[in-house]
């Protein structure tokens, strides 16, 4: 794992979450995207040389409104970034942590993901990122 590729933090309202981590950094968004196959719409603000992920859900079944049901608002995952997704997955299987794709998924801002269960690191839920090969 490189370094840390971005913060994500689970929020009620996009719109107004836009707004105040806007004057919180003193820009906006850079970024809104939504995935659908995650049920989110996300933004991302760039601080300094860190990104951060707002996620709203758009889905009563997405993970981020599953979250904010059982703890509000707040932190909801870390992100590193990785050279080689496939064999940062096959190597921590092999540590015994539980990954939840076996598969790298499509992910925002043109990365391929993976997740580590919260349950097997601690209770932070981990993401894996890698830059998407161009299509
Ligand atoms: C936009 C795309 C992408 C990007 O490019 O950056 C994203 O960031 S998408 C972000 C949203 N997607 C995901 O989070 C996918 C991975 N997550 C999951 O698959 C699930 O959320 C989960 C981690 C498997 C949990 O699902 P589930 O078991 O259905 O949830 P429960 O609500 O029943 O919780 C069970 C248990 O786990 C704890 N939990 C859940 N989420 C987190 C979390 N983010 N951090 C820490 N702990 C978490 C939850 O509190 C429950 O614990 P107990 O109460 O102790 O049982
Ligand atoms: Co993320």
């Amino acid at each position: 794992m490189r370094k840390i590729e971005h913060i994500g933090i689970a929020v009620n309202d996009l719109e107004a979450s836009n707004a105040l981590f806007g004057k919180l950094f003193g820009q906006p968004p850079y970024k809104m995207e939504e995935v659908a196959s995650e049920g989110v719409k996300t933004s991302f603000f760039q601080a300094g040389p860190n990104k951060i992920e707002l996620l709203e859900a758009t889905t009563p079944g997405s993970p981020i409104a599953k979250y904010l049901e059982r703890k509000g608002e707040g932190i909801h995952h870390i992100a590193f970034d990785v050279a080689d997704i496939h064999a940062e997955i096959a190597r921590l299987k092999a540590e015994g942590f539980t990954v939840l794709n076996e598969t790298p998924k499509k992910g925002a801002d043109n990365k391929l993901v993976a997740f580590v269960h919260p349950k097997t690191t601690n209770g932070v839920l981990i993401e894996l990122c890698q830059d998407a090969p161009p299509e």
